[in-house]
């Protein structure tokens, strides 16, 4: 292959008459221009050869296709790339040239028939695949939309509300369940994949099997008032669940022409619109998280060093409150044995009783059965001491936030656990280095900063410290990877990368309701922006004793820009400590359905008076843009720090723990594309000015004021950062 081509296909041609055409393009086959005109310039030498009667489709190293080449959305977005004429690809090549030829042709299916993999198989006039195989459009995840003609042959193989479920949720189906939808047309073991393809071929050829072509199917699609009925309600479904974002919607808009106006207007659409995705801000926000997200896993000077992750038997787990026992149930249910350690038998007991209840609402709701529930606590033993823990390979600590009951755990692990054990901290905040002050075992010292509910929430972040061996971090990675988490590496500070993004957040709001801005209106601007809550629900989830020791370690170890407010502190007095309590900065009736509380009121004025704040008229009339700027650019300030210390080594890895840890919207991209997508000049000039006003909370570090001054992006690598990593 050509270095600077990507991807290619080969053709053989069978003494039976059968061409087979193979996508290879490692690690998933995706379809890149070059693999397509490639599989074209093949298509046209089996048409035009007498020694081919048929075509069958397939994919190299047991996988048809991950889809379109993703990078090639980037480079049309960076125009480092020309997008070809709008509709070649789907009309031209697999509607004119492959789907209308007189030879037929059948896709052979194994693994993966992702996005353009999957339309590329609709245009062949059969589909035969393994058991195992994935079919699914998910598109709408990066912002694109199902092109290659998806959005007219899926409804017309699978009917209008299957292809709109499939479309919108970005689910793939497997082999039988696509099997009895229409989608393919017969399963088969894997060794007998390619022969029942080509006999399937020849069979259409013989006229023994129907030739179809997909696109002119109409027996799946309802009556044009019914069709029209489906779209307006996924609409309506769609308006509300993506509020932000176009492309959703200009897919429907694709869907709905083919339907009202047949498959060639659909085609001409989705070309048209599919053209006009690529250059969204959602788009470009989509794909750098896609991505970045597989980038987390690349660690400079770690995972470049050809280390070979260890094989993790045996975890253990100091502590069953909801985080250690949300990471024990997220451990045996990807089949680690776990020890659940707790200081008496009344603990012990609630911790298990705990991770019983996780796993029993995965029953309740079906997704788990009663034999893989007994399996799975099998795997959960509890103890009251140490004894237990001379073979384990790891131990996570997960007990409240208290450094000196941490040194002393540390401690006795050292005396109890193997050489080789991983002594992990789930700590949100504590300095590890203090955590393992009382040891000789820093290289094996490590975070595990899992987000609560822990069996639930996608995020690791790893931390590291100056000592923690490159071998402990890859043995993690391994981990986080078997638990199907997102892991982040970062670097070891007062609150890591996550929380310190976290912090100035909260601040920001509780700073502007002090000067007058009324805390409801906060959390609609924020949720409308595409938080999933704003900060003042947040506050209520979490409770207000974690709001209290988390701010506790800032203000010890950022004091310079922490501001002090005693909104929440005057509010737990008076045993108001949130949501746990039903009664935080809302009110929660039996359901847990918040109302906004006017008692609220009392306790702003009051810590308003303790910290001499006055009400400000101009902050009391923000807009929503101004509400977003004024708690966002905050966060975006410290992101800047926390990149320019080395703690995260990409800023992309920012992106990622903004987007798993707080919930920043992935379609903006995280939190310093974001950023840079308004651009460092305009984020200094109004941190800045806020900073002159309000004071130092809100001044821009030098790393923001450098690339601000200059108008330069904020995620351009560090050059000569002191990184701590
Ligand atoms: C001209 C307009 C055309 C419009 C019509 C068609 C549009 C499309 O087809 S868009 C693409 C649709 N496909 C997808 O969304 C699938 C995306 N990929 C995945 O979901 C997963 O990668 C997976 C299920 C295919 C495999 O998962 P896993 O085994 O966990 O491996 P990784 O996710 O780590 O991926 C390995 C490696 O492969 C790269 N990659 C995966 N898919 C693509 C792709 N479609 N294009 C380019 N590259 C892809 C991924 O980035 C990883 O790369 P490395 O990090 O460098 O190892």
């Amino acid at each position: 292959m050509d270095s600077r081509t990507k991807g290619k296909t080969v053709m053989e041609v069978g003494s039976d008459g059968v061409a087979v055409i193979t996508l290879i393009n490692p690690p998933v086959n995706s379809l890149s221009f070059d693999v397509l005109y490639n599989l074209k310039s093949n298509y046209e030498e089996a048409l035009s050869r007498n020694d081919v009667k048929a075509i069958v489709i397939t994919g190299a190293k047991g996988k048809f296709s991950g889809g379109f080449d993703i990078s090639g959305f980037g480079e049309i977005q960076k125009g480092t790339r020309k997008e070809p004429k709008v509709g070649y690809i789907s009309i031209d090549i697999l509607t004119d040239l492959l789907e209308a030829a007189r030879k037929p042709s059948v896709a052979a299916i194994d693994g993966l028939a992702l996005g353009g993999g999957l339309e590329l198989s609709m245009a062949c006039h059969a589909r035969i695949s393994t058991p195992g195989a994935q079919l699914g459009l998910p598109e709408l995840q990066l912002g694109v939309i199902p092109g290659f003609g998806g959005t007219q042959r899926l409804p017309r193989l699978v009917g209008l509300t299957k292809a709109l479920e499939m479309i919108l949720t970005s689910k793939p189906v497997r082999a039988e369940e696509g099997h009895s939808l229409g989608l393919i047309d017969a399963v088969v073991p894997s060794a007998e994949l390619l022969t029942t393809a080509r006999r399937w071929a020849l069979d259409i050829v013989e006229r023994r099997k129907p030739w179809i072509s997909s696109v002119l199917k109409t027996d799946k699609l309802p009556p044009l008032g019914e069709a029209r009925e489906i779209l307006k309600f996924a609409r309506g479904q769609t308006r509300k669940q993506a509020p932000n974002m176009k492309h959703p919607l200009m897919c429907l808009d694709a869907l709905e022409t083919g339907i009202v106006s047949g498959p060639r207007a659909g085609l001409e659409k989705e070309a048209e619109v599919g053209s006009q995705v690529i250059s969204l801000d959602t788009t470009k926000g989509l794909i750098h998280v896609f991505f970045s997200q597989r980038g987390t896993v690349k660690v400079p000077g770690v995972t470049d060093r050809g280390l070979i992750p260890r094989k993790i038997k045996k975890v253990a787990i100091i502590g069953g409150g909801l985080m250690g026992s949300g990471i024990a149930t997220a451990l045996i249910l990807s089949n680690y044995p776990v020890i659940l350690k707790e200081v008496n038998e009344k603990f012990l007991e609630a911790g298990i009783g705990r991770v019983k209840a996780n796993l029993q609402s995965r029953v309740r709701k079906g997704s788990m059965s009663k034999e893989k529930f007994e399996k799975t606590m099998s795997l959960l033993k509890g103890s009251l001491d140490y004894e237990s823990f001379r073979d384990v390979d790891m131990v996570i600590e997960a007990v409240i936030e208290n450094i000196s009951l941490k040194q002393q755990i540390f401690a006795d692990l050292e005396k109890y656990c193997p050489q080789h054990c991983i002594l992990a901290s789930n700590t949100s905040t504590i300095d590890l280095n203090k955590i393992g002050e009382r040891t000789k075992s820093q290289d094996r010292i490590v975070g595990a900063h899992f987000f609560s509910p822990a069996h639930v929430m996608p995020l690791l972040e790893i931390v590291r410290t100056n000592h923690t061996s490159a071998q402990v971090i890859v043995d993690l990675l391994d981990v986080g990877k078997k638990i199907k988490k997102t892991p982040v590496v970062v670097g070891n500070c007062t609150g890591f990368a996550v929380n310190r993004m976290f912090f100035p957040y909260t601040q920001a709001a509780m700073f502007l309701v002090e000067r007058g801005a009324d805390p409801y209106l906060i959390d609609s601007a924020v949720s409308k922006f595409g938080m999933p809550m704003g900060p003042f629900r947040l506050c209520d989830l979490v409770g207000f004793g974690v709001a209290i020791a988390t701010a506790t370690q800032f203000i010890e170890n950022f004091p310079e820009r922490t501001y002090k407010s005693m909104i929440i502190p005057l509010m737990q007095e008076d045993k108001r400590a949130g949501e746990a309590t039903r009664k935080g900065f809302y009110l929660y009736d039996d359901k847990r359905k918040a109302k906004p509380d006017p008692e609220l009121k009392k306790y702003i004025e009051k810590a308003r008076s303790m910290s001499g704040a006055n009400v400000d008229p101009k902050l009391v009339k923000l807009s929503e843009k101004e509400i977003i700027e004024m708690t966002f650019f905050p966060v975006v300030n410290e992101a800047c720090r926390v990149f320019a210390e080395g703690i995260a080594v990409k800023a992309a890895d920012l992106d990622i723990a903004a987007i798993f840890g707080m919930g920043f919207p992935p379609y903006r991209g995280g939190i310093m594309f974001w950023a840079d997508s308004i651009g460092s000049k305009y984020i200094y000039s109004r941190l800045d000015e806020w900073s002159k006003t309000y004071g130092d909370f809100f001044k821009p570090c030098a790393f923001l004021a450098e690339r601000g001054s200059k108008g330069a992006p904020l995620s351009a690598p560090v050059e000569q950062a002191r990184s701590r990593l």
